[in-house]
């Protein structure tokens, strides 16, 4: 496994693939910039070993070029924590980009405006990945987050490199998943919230052979309890994916899996800090309301399960947690996780909101492993190999 470790960056440009895909607030401004910390060590050490850094990320999954998306927005962050000022272009291939890379001194970075401007980018477009490749010597993949994405800033880029490693941050999440992946303690728990519901719901079928127990909250919720005839009124929910979930609850029962829904939920009537807000029973939220947290009751049953698991895995907030009125849910699974831990568990929590979430309930220290990835920490313990992590390989 090549690292930047087997290179000297001595007046080489890397071109690095970055995770800064972090939450922002309503004025654009970063809540949690764990993922930013996270690249440090490996910027560092090629700016220390006197080369220049061009850095390249998405942002949020934006349709065409949406300036709520830019990454300039976080631009200012980036130069905070790596103490150097950082330089920003408006876009990601093309002459003034080229312009920009090649007038770079050692100790100097370059930040480019977001990958997804280019619809190129997730089309995993060869044409794209070439223009990339212009911008560096040497190619850098430290975007653990990202590398279940066979984009061309995380995958196809790599072709057009003989020199290509991994950073700091991505050798360290490969290694760290590994030890969990060999691991043969039991029970295992794995608990999955969030929004991005049809990226992860086609995870759950796939490990279900590793697990023990289903714990289900978050947005993910309402396309189960929909598929079995609940009433959701307006909670987030992915039609297409009903008879997956279906599917899912069949396979588990069949494997012996113990799947966990909630029962209960805290519901509003917009989506709102604001909004009024009751508990209702999770398949009978009336027209016009939507389930933006998990109840009392659910989270009382979740800590049992949690209580008596040995290895925890905890992708998605199970709440809007953004917002004070919604947060129960998470922070109280978060609570379990972190007393399971103290009495002898493992537990991993991964996902740029879910990371974020654990830093501010205060249970970062409180858990025993920290991934940035979500979608991609839950791949990797499906057993798959990911493109990203394959294409430095090869
Ligand atoms: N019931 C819900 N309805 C809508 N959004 C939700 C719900 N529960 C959680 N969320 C949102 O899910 C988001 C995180 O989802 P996701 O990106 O899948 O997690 P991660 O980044 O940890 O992998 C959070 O911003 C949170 O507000
Ligand atoms: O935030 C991310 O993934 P996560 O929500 O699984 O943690 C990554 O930046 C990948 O983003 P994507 O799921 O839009 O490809």
């Amino acid at each position: 496994m090549k690292t930047i470790d087997d290179y000297n960056f001595n007046n080489k440009r890397a071109l690095i693939r970055v995770d800064f895909n972090v939450p922002l607030d309503e004025d654009r401004k970063v809540t949690d910039a764990n993922r930013i910390e996270a690249a440090k060590p490996t910027i560092i050490k090629i700016l220390e070993d006197g080369g220049s850094v061009v850095l390249m990320s998405h942002l949020g999954r934006p349709k065409g070029k949406e300036s709520k998306y830019s990454l300039q927005h976080i631009s200012s962050k980036v130069s905070e924590v790596m103490g150097v000022e950082v330089k920003f272009v408006e876009d990601s291939i093309g002459e003034e980009v080229e312009k920009a890379a090649n007038a770079l001194q050692p100790g100097e970075i370059l930040l480019l405006e977001n990958l997804r401007f280019h619809e190129e980018e997730t089309n995993g477009d060869e044409d794209f990945a070439r223009n990339l490749s212009k911008l560096g010597d040497i190619y850098v993949n430290d975007a653990f987050g990202t590398a279940h994405r066979a984009h061309a800033s995380t995958t196809v880029v790599a072709k057009f490199f003989e020199d290509k490693c991994f950073g700091y941050l991505l050798a360290k999440e490969i290694k760290s998943l590994d030890k969990v992946l060999n691991s043969t303690e039991k029970p295992v728990t794995a608990v999955l919230g969030g929004a991005k519901v049809s990226s992860k719901i086609t995870v759950i079928e796939n490990i279900l052979d590793k697990i023990d127990h289903l714990i289900i909250g978050g947005g993910m919720t309402y396309t189960f309890i929909k598929a079995q005839g609940g009433h959701i009124g307006t909670s987030l929910v992915e039609d297409d994916k009903q008879e997956l979930a279906l599917e899912i609850l069949k396979k588990a029962k069949e494997k012996g899996v113990e799947v966990h829904l909630p029962v209960d939920s805290i519901i509003a009537d917009s989506f709102s800090e604001q909004a009024s807000t009751q508990t209702e029973s999770v398949d009978n939220i009336p027209d016009g309301w939507m389930g933006l947290d998990v109840g009392p009751e659910t989270i009382r049953n979740f800590s049992n399960v949690i209580k008596n698991s040995k290895i925890i895995l905890w992708n998605g907030p199970l709440g809007v947690f953004e917002m004070d009125t919604f947060a129960q849910g998470t922070i109280q699974l978060g609570q379990a996780i972190a007393e399971a831990t103290k009495n002898g568990a493992f537990s991993l929590v991964g996902g740029g909101d879910s990371v974020a979430a654990v830093k501010k309930f205060g249970l970062e220290d409180k858990v025993s492993y920290v991934s940035t990835g979500g979608g991609a920490m839950l791949e990797m313990l499906e057993g798959k190999s990911l493109p990203g992590i394959e294409a430095i390989k090869n």
